[in-house]
Order: structure tokens, then sequence, then C-alpha cells
């Protein structure tokens, strides 16, 4: 028995399907916890295969693999004097779990099952995982400890039935994505788990980027009494030791240390910078390259990827048209100053002219229309992906939720490239979001400090300029009200009726359900972008693309 424990909580980036990198990111975790003299090392959910491995666990070897470095970090242990909570795919003989091995001087002393298996959203767990029944508490060094998996809090019993069976303290590890508002929802629940329960909870995330999911971190601990004893970083790797004892009112915190949480403005934009950033570097790049019109899409995303690799790291390139206006030249090459970036221009008027020239004979007498504008863009992409090929940047694509919502964006042309870091950002926040980056240098971020995104960008009418005096607004309602109209379609899933009756004019809700239900083959082949809101397009929302479904309740 014991009255004090030091818990130590690695708040760490896996890659998914790295088994050997996460193994090597586990053994430091274990070092470290054993020179902070710590009694217990908590790991995040799935740790050694990285969450979420998706379908690599239907291949037994990586199964396999994932086992047996779980065994060689157990192993590790001994002479460590650390206790360590290890999340872990886990076979037996009733089938895959994602579980826990607990391991104490080499050897495994218990193996605990997650529960609640989450499969919503963008979640599909028990496609792979057999849940376990309600797990007992361990006892590690003398203490009884409860060990929910991430989701098993999402619901009360596991949290009662651990306290009931003698659990004195709760160490939770997750693999819980970032959207709007989760790190105070997360802190609501487990506040309601603490408020219940009576005993502590401490919450471990995983940081990074993986694909479309952007892990935020930001772990902490409450204590009864609705105590928040420590917050780690957001968005960033954190190493949390902090020091219990045991008195007349249970386990209490006595050295936490509180980070403050990201506000809402910098959340959306860390989230991007961090997806994109392990995205790149994860998928083995170094540099980026991206096509920068003097529109306000391009400039923001150059903005993030300054601050996600340095300004040494981003390529620019202006692609002007006849149609590109001096106004877009300007202010192009002014953001790319204030940037720090290579800023090339890379005329594609002859090109383009020689394709029409050579299509005439095939395109006849047909008025001009999309056709031709369409072969701007696409030249432009053929362009920046032979940049890509050559310099071996990724090519980064720009198009904002709202223009994915309704296909404003061409496939083959402006949608190539390999990440969207806008892809669930609608419009109105992209404008909002670039005021603010204007205003603050966000943490952990590498660009410089100022009006980095010139205010002309900002204040003027967007334009894809394909034609003479083109703007958005002439396909599209103003985007205060697409961004309302498809929140309300696409977030909240409102019918037709429903979104008239919030003022919306009805044959413009029409049109724009139709838009969105015809682009679905576009975003079904766009790049992936980082989940920013309850609803992104991409891993969570799963439409058909051949849809004969006509929402009737008006009409
Ligand atoms: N269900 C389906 N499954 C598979 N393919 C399907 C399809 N429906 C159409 N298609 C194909 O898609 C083609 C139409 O799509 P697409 O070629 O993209 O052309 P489209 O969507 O007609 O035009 C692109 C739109 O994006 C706008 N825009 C906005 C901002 C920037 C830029 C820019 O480029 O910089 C463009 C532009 O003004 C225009 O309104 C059809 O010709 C057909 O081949
Ligand atoms: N003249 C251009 N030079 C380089 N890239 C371009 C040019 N025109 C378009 N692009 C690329 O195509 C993307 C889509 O164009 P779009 O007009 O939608 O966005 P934007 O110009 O950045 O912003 P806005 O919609 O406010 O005009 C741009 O973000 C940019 O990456
Ligand atoms: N990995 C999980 O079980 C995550 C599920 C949980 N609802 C979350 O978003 O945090």
């Amino acid at each position: 028995m014991t009255d004090r424990l030091r818990i130590a909580l690695a708040q760490l980036n896996p890659k998914v399907g790295d088994i050997a990198g996460n193994l090597a990111l586990a053994r430091q975790a274990l070092s470290d916890a054993a020179a902070a003299k710590a009694d217990i090392l908590l790991l995040s959910e799935l740790f050694l295969t990285g969450y979420f491995p998706d379908d690599l666990l239907f291949k037994p070897k990586f199964v396999d693999d994932a086992m047996q470095a779980a065994r060689d970090l157990v192993a590790d242990t001994a002479g460590t004097g650390v206790a360590l909570i290890l999340p872990t795919v886990w076979r037996d003989q009733t089938g895959l779990h994602n579980s826990v091995v607990v391991a104490e001087n080499g050897e495994i002393i218990a193996t605990r099952l997650k529960r609640e298996l989450p499969n919503d959203d963008v979640f599909y767990e028990r496609r792979y995982f057999v849940p376990g029944v309600l797990q007992e508490p361990v006892t590690i060094k003398g203490v009884s400890v409860g060990i929910p998996i991430c989701e098993d809090i999402w619901h009360p019993w596991v949290c009662d039935h651990l306290v009931q069976r003698g659990a004195e303290i709760l160490l939770c590890p997750n693999g819980s994505p970032y959207w709007t508002n989760k790190q105070h929802v997360r802190k609501e629940l487990v506040r309601a788990r603490v408020a219940e329960d009576r005993v502590p909870l401490l919450y471990l995330n995983q940081v990074g980027g993986q694909d479309e999911l952007v892990f935020d971190g930001a772990s902490f601990a409450i204590e009864p009494g609705d105590k928040l004893v420590f917050q780690g970083k957001s968005f960033a790797t954190d190493f949390i030791v902090s020091d219990w004892v045991d008195g007349e009112d249970g386990w209490t915190c006595t050295n936490g240390h509180v980070t403050e949480l990201t506000t809402t403005d910098e959340a959306p934009w860390l989230a991007c910078v961090l997806g994109l950033r392990d995205y790149v570097h994860k998928n083995g790049f170094k540099q980026v390259v991206l096509g920068l019109s003097g529109g306000i899409d391009s400039a923001v995303v150059a903005a993030m990827a300054v601050d996600a690799f340095g300004a040494e790291n981003v390529h620019t390139i202006m692609l002007p048209y006849r149609y590109t206006s001096e106004d877009s030249l300007k202010d192009a090459k002014d953001c790319a100053t204030r940037l720090g970036v290579r800023y090339d221009i890379v005329s594609i008027g002859d090109p383009v002219d020689a394709a029409l020239e050579q299509l005439a004979p095939v395109f006849g007498n047909r008025p001009a229309d999309l056709a031709e504008e369409n072969i701007q863009s696409r030249m432009r992409g053929v362009v920046l992906m032979a940049v890509s090929n050559k310099l071996g940047s990724m090519l980064l694509t720009t198009g904002n939720k709202s223009e994915m919502g309704v296909g404003y964006a061409t496939i083959y042309g402006d949608m190539n490239g390999g990440y969207n870091p806008l892809k669930d950002m609608f419009k109105m926040e992209v404008y909002r979001l670039a005021a603010w980056r204007n205003a603050h240098v966000p943490g952990d971020c590498l660009g410089p400090a100022g009006e980095v995104i010139p205010q002309n960008i900002i204040a003027k009418a967007p334009s894809a300029e394909l034609r003479p005096n083109q703007t958005d607004q002439d396909s599209l309602p103003p985007y205060p009200v697409l961004d309302a109209i498809l929140t309300a379609m696409v977030e909240e899933e409102k019918s037709i009726a429903e979104i008239v009756a919030l003022g919306h004019d009805e044959a413009l809700v029409q049109r724009i359900e139709r838009l969105l239900n015809i682009a679905e083959y576009k975003r079904r082949q766009a790049a992936p972008g980082p989940k920013l809101t309850p609803k992104a397009f991409g891993l969570g929302r799963k439409y058909p693309i051949t849809n004969g479904y006509k929402d009737r309740t008006i009409g």
C-alpha cells in the first residue's frame, strides 16, 4: 500500500502503422518516466499502432507485430520502477480487442478491454474489435486503478462499475480527434464522471495529424469538487508528471500545472497547421507548392504552410492568364513578400491558347462556356503538378467548405493537390481567421507576425478570374447566406422546409440542395483535409454519388 503516487502522462505524436517508430517513442517515454521517478506511465490509445490503423487490423501479421512490440516494451519495464499502462491491440481467444496491458518489472500484470466501441461519424471500431465486458480495476503499487478506454467514459456505466468495484482513481487513455468546441465537450464529460463517481480522472489524449483527423492533446485531470488540477498543451506534445496523495478526501493532486486552452479562433488555425505539417512530413515530404492567385483562399493556405514549415519550405507560383487582373498580380506578390516565400510567375497564356487552337475543330461553332474557362484551371494544375514532380514538393489545394459544398471548383484543375487545409472551413470562417492571423502568431507556428495576409485580399470581392469581370457571386449567393444554408443542410441535416423556415429563399435552398448532391462525385475525388467541425466532408459523411433522393418537404 502506498499513499503517494507519481503519475506520468505521455502526450505524444505516434504515426499510424509505424510500429518501430512508435515503440521508440514509447521507450523514450519509459526512460523519461523512470528519470522522473514516476510510479505509473500512461500512454495514449492504441499507441504502438497509432490511432486509428483501419484495415491494417485485418492483416494478421500487423497485429502480430504490434503485439510483439507490446511484449518488447513490457520487458523494458524491468528495473525501471515504473508500472506501464500500455494501450494496444490485443488478440485473445475471444477475438481482437482494443485493450490495455499493465506491466511491471518486465511482466504483464493485467490486461483490460475496451467495452464501448465507438461506431459513429469518423469511428468504426466495431468493424475490427470485439467489445469487452465491464472490466475490473487493476491493483498497481497497492492502489486500485480503473482504466476506462476513451469511449468508455462517454457512457456512465463503465466508470460507475470500476468505482463500485473499488477503483480509487481513473486513468483514461484516448485517441480523441479535434473538432469545434471538443476540448470543452470533453471537459464537461469528465466533470460529469467525476461528480458521479467521486474519484479523480486523469485524461490522456494523443496529438498529431492522421490523414483527415487532428488530435489536439490537451490532456487534463479533474478532481472531485470539480477541480481542474492540470491541463497539458494543446496541439503540441507534452509530458505531464503529477504527484498524488491519498488523504481523507481520497486522492488529490499536489503539483498540477494548468496551461491555458486554445481559444475558439486559435484552435482551428492550429488544427489546420498541425494537420498539414503531419500529413506532409509523415508522408515523406519537406516542402509544399501552391498557386497564389491574389485571392483569400490561397493567401490563407500560404500563411498556414509558412506557419507549418517555415518560409523556406513554401513555394508559391502565380499563373496569370489574360483575365488575371493587375490587382491580383500585385496582391499575390505582396502576400508572398510579407510571408517571405519563394514567388515565381509562370504564364499559362501560350499553353491555354495552344490548347484552344488545337481544340477548335473539335469544339466547332459552339459558343465559349465553362469548357474554355476550365482549361485555364486545368493548365494551372498541369504546371503545378510538374513543379511538384520536378522539385519534390507536395501540391496544396485550397477549396474551402462552401466551394466544395456546391462543386464550385474545377475537377482535375484547381482541385489538384495532395492536401487541402481549408476543406472543412466555410468561406466566412476563412475571412475571419485571416483577420485573426494578422493580429496573432499562434503557438508553435513558424511564420512571421503582423499583417501577413494583405488587407486588400481580405477586402476585395472573391473571383475565380476565368472570364472578364467574373465574381463568385455571379454563380453563388453571398457567402454568409450560402454558409448558413450549407451549415443547416450538411452539419445539421435539416430538411428544405426547416431551412426555409429559418428565413431563406425557397428556390435558393432547393438550388443549393441540388448543387450539394451533384457535387458528391467531386468531393469523393478530392484531396483530404483536416476535420474541424462535427460534420466534415470526407471521413464521417457517407453520401451516395449516384443519388435519386429529392427532399419534397416543400413543393
Ligand atoms: N456524377 C458524375 N460523376 C463523374 N463525373 C461527373 C459527374 N457529373 C459530372 N461529371 C464530370 O464533371 C465535369 C464537370 O466538372 P468540372 O469540369 O469541374 O466543371 P464545372 O463544375 O462545370 O465547372 C467548374 C466550376 O468551378 C468554378 N470555379 C470556382 C473557383 C475557382 C475555379 C478554378 O478553376 O480556379 C473554378 C467555375 O467558375 C465553375 O463554375 C463534367 O464535364 C463531367 O465530365
Ligand atoms: N492566377 C492564378 N495563379 C495561381 N494560382 C491560381 C490562379 N487562379 C487560381 N489559382 C489557384 O486556384 C485556386 C482556386 O481559385 P479561387 O479563385 O477559388 O481561390 P482564391 O483566388 O485563392 O480565392 P478567391 O476565391 O477569394 O478568389 C486558388 O486558390 C489558387 O491556388
Ligand atoms: N477513440 C475513441 O473511443 C474516441 C471516441 C470519443 N467519442 C471521442 O471523440 O473522444
